[in-house]
């Protein structure tokens, strides 16, 4: 049994702080992030690099949590951000995060989202697609500018991982598809263009995957690819995806096992061809934020049916978490205000939301529960918060940033007035009798 690190009162403690306390002062659902575990993870991975003294980029994979508060602490740690939309992009800007450190992934973005990206001085635009080779080179000849990218890849390696999120695979909508030769026809397109400046290349096999083998063969494709077109690049991006621990049964490899296996690829194949050491670029997401969050929510009704299961009822759901119901995600939970009591029993925690699938935790022991007792689902940092939907018209919970046993609201909890604030009243005649 895990041992939480509890205070004196015996409640779970995040990052020094009282779980039952900040659920006392911000209400719940409440989603709650360790920052001091994101900056530590943040540095670790920096540091990899740096000890083998390749050139290196770590990018913020921003999707999964975007907000104001997790750019500035990107900025803070010198890192840069991996976007995905103009809505990212905006809220980037205004967190104060250098455009330049920015990267902006994608396949279908738009000629407003392109526009923008360029007049806000993105750093480097990811291309997916030929459409947006002639987009990006319209829009970058108008403002004068000869744009940064690197050329997005279908590898066809398949990750094991959920089908969901396994995107490196041949059958993807994701990149240029290089087994049938479109990769390439985009390279000779792209380095002939003068309002494009082509750095390198990227691909992403997929999310939350466990072994190095995906992402060796993934770093050496990218650089056999790149030596058969004849080409030296100067970027080898190879995504994110390394997977985090959501219960006892994920066995994570550390992160530095992935980054090492991506480093001696690459600077196997840099001696191999003569090159450069490229500079190499990793997308964390999930393994940044998502051990680091957790959504605390007040323990409401339950059903009993006795010999098949007890179901306990929280105060949110797939609203706020919809990662079990879309991809069967399992996840453990605690009891905050008593982390480390004998567990009684094992139950299913369901949400308030109006669907069987609305559940939060399949199986969970737990200690005996009162109605009001506080429970904190864990790890939910990664695709929960920017996942979150007004399903059944509830507002989305706020977040909360710790740090060394202080806190700060970083995004308010919605309220009514918020859910109903772009509703219009319909005022037209019917015209049927
Ligand atoms: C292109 C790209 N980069 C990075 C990521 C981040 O993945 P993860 O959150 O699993 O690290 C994703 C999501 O799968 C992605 O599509
Ligand atoms: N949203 C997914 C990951 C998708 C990654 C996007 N490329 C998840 O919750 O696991």
């Amino acid at each position: 049994m895990t041992n939480y690190l509890t205070n004196e009162l015996e409640h779970l403690t995040i990052d020094g702080a009282d779980a039952v306390s900040l659920a006392e002062t911000y209400g719940t659902p409440l989603y709650v992030y360790d920052v001091s575990k994101i900056r530590q993870t943040m540095r670790a991975f920096k540091t990899l690099f740096e000890k083998e003294n390749v050139p290196y980029v770590v990018s913020y994979a921003s999707k999964a949590f975007a907000t104001k508060a997790i750019y500035q602490v990107a900025q803070q740690e010198g890192i840069h951000a991996d976007i995905v939309s103009g809505g990212e992009l905006v809220t980037a800007i205004k967190a104060g995060f250098d455009t330049k450190h920015l990267s902006f992934n994608g396949n279908n973005k738009s000629f407003d989202e392109l526009t923008l990206a360029v007049e806000k001085g993105v750093g480097t635009i990811i291309i997916d697609n030929f459409l947006e080779l002639k987009l990006l080179s319209t829009i970058a000849q108008e403002h004068q500018i000869k744009q940064d990218i690197l050329l997005r890849i279908s590898p066809g390696i398949s990750a094991h991982t959920h089908e969901f999120i396994s995107t490196g695979q041949q059958d993807s909508k994701f990149g240029f598809d290089l087994l049938t030769g479109q990769a390439k026809e985009a390279f000779q397109i792209a380095k002939n263009d003068d309002n494009l400046n082509l750095r390198g290349l990227h691909a992403h096999i997929g999310s939350q995957i466990f072994d190095v083998t995906g992402f060796e063969k993934n770093a050496a494709l990218l650089a056999d690819t790149a030596q058969s077109w004849g080409w030296q690049p100067a970027v080898i991006n190879v995504g994110g995806g390394f997977g985090i621990r959501y219960t006892a049964d994920d066995k994570p490899l550390p992160e530095s096992e992935y980054v090492a296996a991506i480093i001696r690829t690459l600077k196997g194949k840099a001696a191999s061809y003569d090159w450069k050491m490229p500079e190499i670029w990793i997308e964390p997401g999930r393994s940044i934020v998502g051990p680091a969050g957790q959504t605390l929510y007040t323990i409401g009704s339950r059903k009993d049916i006795p010999d098949i299961r007890h179901y306990l009822a929280v105060d949110g759901g797939m609203g706020d978490n919809i990662r079990p119901a879309l991809y069967q995600a399992q996840y453990e939970a605690v009891l905050a205000n008593q982390p480390n009591a004998q567990t009684k029993e094992v139950v299913r925690v369901a949400g308030k939301y109006c669907e069987s699938g609305d559940v939060l935790v399949w199986q969970q022991a737990l200690p005996e529960t009162q109605p009001g007792d506080i429970l904190s689902v864990l790890a939910t940092g990664a695709y929960g918060y920017a996942m979150a939907s007004n399903y059944n018209r509830n507002p989305r919970p706020a977040v909360v940033f710790v740090e060394n046993g202080k806190h700060q609201l970083v995004v308010a909890r919605e309220t009514y007035e918020h859910i109903m604030s772009l509703d219009k009243d319909y005022t037209l005649q019917s015209s049927t009798k």
